[in-house]
């Protein structure tokens, strides 16, 4: 188990939810989310495959259809043209190209980010020296991305939303399938960027052991919010010793009010 020192979080949230509820086909799958994820702070959004992680990002980073309620992202409404150069976003599918080494990719990204000729080509190059740096592929620079391991090219992904110093990294799952040591490398360069550059960090994850490593955490379960907390007041509340203890204990509390409130609407059902 792990104890992480809150930063103090004076400053408004960087993401602040009212009633957010998403619509995808026929299903409701994000339902009144009231949460707000602090600045500076790394917020882990946990929960089972399904439970609507990617839905949330989504929203927050504004390419989600038929969202309703109150989203605000850095002091605007998410999707604002505002925010496109102040947020990073790593989706689960590493979007990079096979055919460009991993330092044309950045490079390439670098550009759109970036254009020009003199000076700011020069910072592009320090831009894009630092990045392969921070994700640890200094020494595969020069290999082409689609020779590289899954969580190699997942790393890249991560390099490249790192290009612009956003102020908001927003991961969907970026620790799956990698090994325990670049999982532990990964979270530890989380850290780093949150506590060196001020960057908030959301992160999901099913792994609720990562969860220890998070600042606060949002645990979801079937569009819901089951708790918005710090690792240790989650544990503490439930009288738990670990996060998944806690999430188990939380789950069988809503499915027991669930039960109790089908059994009250039965047997108090109106007259036919
Ligand atoms: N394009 C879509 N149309 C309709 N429903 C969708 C669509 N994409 C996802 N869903 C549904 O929305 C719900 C939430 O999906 P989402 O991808 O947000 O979950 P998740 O928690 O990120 O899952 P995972 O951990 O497996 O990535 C799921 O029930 C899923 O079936």
């Amino acid at each position: 188990m792990m104890n992480i020192d809150e930063p103090p979080a004076a400053e408004p949230p960087a993401i602040e939810a009212r009633d957010l509820t998403v619509v995808r086909g026929p299903r409701t799958v994000l339902r009144t989310l009231n949460f707000t994820v602090p600045k500076g702070q790394i917020t882990g959004l946990l929960g089972p495959s399904g439970c609507g992680k990617s839905t949330l990002m989504r929203a927050a980073v504004g390419t989600q259809a038929k969202v309703t309620g109150t989203l605000k992202v850095l002091g605007q409404p998410a999707g604002a043209p505002g925010l496109r150069s102040r947020i990073g976003y790593v989706t689960q599918a590493p979007s990079v190209y096979d055919d460009l080494t991993v330092r044309q990719n950045l490079d390439y990204f670098a550009a759109v980010l970036d254009p020009g000729r003199g000076p700011a080509a020069h910072r592009r190059h320090e831009h894009v020296t630092r990045a392969i740096d921070d994700v640890d592929l200094t020494s595969h620079a020069d290999a082409l991305a689609g020779n590289l391991s899954g969580g190699q090219r997942s790393r890249v992904s991560l390099a490249v939303a790192l290009l612009g110093a956003p102020e908001l990294l927003v991961l969907d799952e970026p620790t799956v399938g990698l090994d325990p040591v670049l999982r532990r490398d990964l979270w530890n360069l989380f850290h780093s960027i949150a506590a060196d550059r001020g960057t908030t960090i959301l992160v999901s994850s099913h792994v609720m052991d990562e969860a220890e490593r998070c600042h606060r955490l949002l645990l979801m379960r079937e569009g819901e919010l089951l708790a918005d907390d710090t690792p240790e007041a989650l544990r503490t509340r439930t009288a738990t010793e670990t996060v998944e203890a806690a999430f188990l204990h939380l789950v069988d509390k809503a499915i027991a009010a669930s039960k109790n409130a089908s059994s009250s609407n039965t047997s108090t059902g109106s007259p036919r």
